[in-house]
């Protein structure tokens, strides 16, 4: 062993020494002829993956999937690794440690890969330490196999990984808070973050199976669509405009998306957006795949790009600054809180059209509103929001999914009823699933059901009552003109069931039943 160390030591010297007496270019043309040289005799090929590419502080895509590829597949013929945890603390994933060898073998060949780690020759001291370390991985594999190993075991192992890495990774719900909030201006603190934890699917949303399927198509293609955006020249992304009565499914839909695509989700309240310019901030820092998504547009922002706040009434801002005053407090306006917003339409729709088209990734924005008719249609323009989905009230086919969902059934005696009353008045899946939910564990199924049809034929009377006293006002029919109509003019008819054949005669006349 002296022996080896004596010889190497001696080599270094030469070496060093004649480093030190040749100049730079020739020692420039020497290393190149030595680096032929062993390349004409080396029978293998390798490829290095740095951890962080040169000049780039961020990690490389490449080098994160061979990571997990490695981790997950090949991690048992290691000795030594490091755990780190994955998908939110679920689970610990594996890596394997620097200088450790792996072999794998595709479709026959066999390939090595070992981790390698570098220190830069930087004179710079850094605080960081450790964190100066440079990692890659090499990838070792026979000059014969080169066409195979380059040509498909490489697309392998990085779309392998990306998958092992997409299934892996916790969503995140992200929202974003004022500028002002105690943290100063610093960026990185206007987005905050919590686990994405919520239940709902696709197969749990309630609504017509073939509008749920075209939804999810489209999705889908949208997700596969990279290269075809590239083709046409446009941004990586889409536009879901959701619009409906409240509980009737919107935000459970964007979750359901989010489940589906397993994509973060970034819920942006606009009315906490300082200007067009805190609003671009906000927007750079979103990750890749992400929804973004605004709730109820019309009440963030009009089309005079003054944001509507909770308080729009001139009255209540006045009666507030006296209370205020009175209170010896400082007035909204004093405190820079008036409630002119400087974000515009136009900065909302320069966001969606421009800033993303440079900044490649597969985005998606949903913006839901309950009022469709008060939104300005330049913002919901097909190709700003490509798609528009209307949420309506609970049709039988929602229902079936809410009755397997919270009773588990899937067919019943009473289905039927159920079916007829729901064609005749509008109800929201939000109301339904409220009613079918047992309210003690000792509840049946059938009672569940029992109290959703009590209050289906309760809302169906409400709703025509609400309707007859209506027509009943506008038109003036009498009681007699009524019963006449309806050729029922006893006295039972006058008095007791005057308000039924009332009811009847005018859902009649005027088409209350659909
Ligand atoms: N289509 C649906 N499928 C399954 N559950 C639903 C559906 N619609 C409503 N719900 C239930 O009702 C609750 C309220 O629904 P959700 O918040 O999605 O309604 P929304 O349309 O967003 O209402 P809003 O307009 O008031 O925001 C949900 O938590 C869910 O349990
Ligand atoms: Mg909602």
């Amino acid at each position: 062993m002296g022996g080896f160390w004596d010889n190497f030591s001696t080599l270094l010297l030469i070496t060093t020494t004649w480093q030190r007496i040749v100049p730079d270019e020739l020692w420039d043309h020497i290393n190149r002829f030595i680096q032929k040289l062993v390349n004409a005799i080396n029978p293998y090929i390798e490829i290095t993956f740095h951890e962080l590419p040169s000049g780039s502080h961020m990690r490389s895509d490449a080098y994160a999937a061979i990571e997990v590829y490695l981790g997950a597949n090949l991690s048992q013929q290691a000795e030594r690794l490091n755990a780190n945890t994955a998908g939110g603390g679920r689970s610990v994933a594996l890596s394997i440690d620097d200088y450790e060898e792996i072999t794998d073998i595709y479709n026959g060949v066999k390939v090595w890969w070992t981790r390698s780690k570098s220190f830069p020759r930087t004179n710079v001291i850094s605080f960081y330490g450790r964190d100066e370390e440079r990692r890659a991985y090499i990838l070792k594999f026979s000059r014969r196999h080169r066409d195979i190993v380059v040509g498909s075991y490489l697309s392998h192992v990085l779309s392998e990984g990306k998958a092992i890495a997409k299934r892996n990774r916790r969503q995140r719900l992200y929202t974003n808070v004022s500028g002002d909030n105690g943290w100063g201006d610093d960026e990185k603190m206007m987005w905050r973050h919590v686990a994405f934890d919520h239940p709902a699917t696709f197969d749990t949303l309630a609504m017509d199976p073939e509008k749920k399927k075209d939804i999810m198509d489209d999705l889908v293609a949208f997700t596969k669509g990279k290269e075809y955006y590239r083709q046409i020249g446009k941004a990586w992304k889409r536009g879901y405009l959701l619009y409906g009565p409240p509980g009737t499914g919107k935000s459970t839909m964007i979750a359901a998306m989010a489940n589906f695509l397993h994509y973060d989700v970034y819920d942006l309240e606009l009315t906490a957006v300082k200007d067009n310019t805190e609003l671009r901030k906000l927007m750079i820092e979103i990750s890749k795949r992400a929804i973004i998504v605004i709730e109820d547009i019309d009440c963030s922002l009009d089309i005079t790009g003054k944001r509507r706040g909770k308080n729009t009434n001139e009255n209540d801002d006045d009666v507030k600054d006296i209370k205020d005053v009175i209170a010896n407090k400082a007035t909204d306006d004093e405190r820079g809180n008036n409630e002119e917003s400087k974000i515009t339409l136009s900065g909302l729709l320069n966001f969606i059209d421009g800033l993303w088209s440079a900044s490649g990734g597969e985005r998606i924005i949903v913006f839901t509103t309950n009022y469709v008719e008060r939104l300005d249609p330049a913002l919901i323009r097909r190709g700003r929001m490509d798609k528009h989905i209307e949420m309506s009230y609970c049709c039988f086919e929602a229902f079936k999914v809410l009755a397997k969902n919270y009773l588990k059934l899937e067919s019943h005696d009473e289905f039927e009823i159920v079916k007829c009353l729901l064609k005749e008045i509008d109800i929201s899946p939000a109301d339904v699933a409220e009613n079918l939910m047992p309210k003690s564990p000792e509840m049946s199924a059938d009672e569940c059901l029992g109290n959703l049809i009590t209050a289906l034929h309760q809302a169906k009377e409400e709703a025509v009552s609400r309707k007859a006293k209506k027509l009943h006002s506008e038109t003036g029919h009498t009681g007699s003109e009524v019963e006449q109509k309806c050729g029922t003019a006893s006295k039972e008819g006058v008095k007791t069931g005057f308000r039924k054949v009332m009811l009847r005669f005018l859902a009649e006349k005027y088409n209350c039943f659909r």
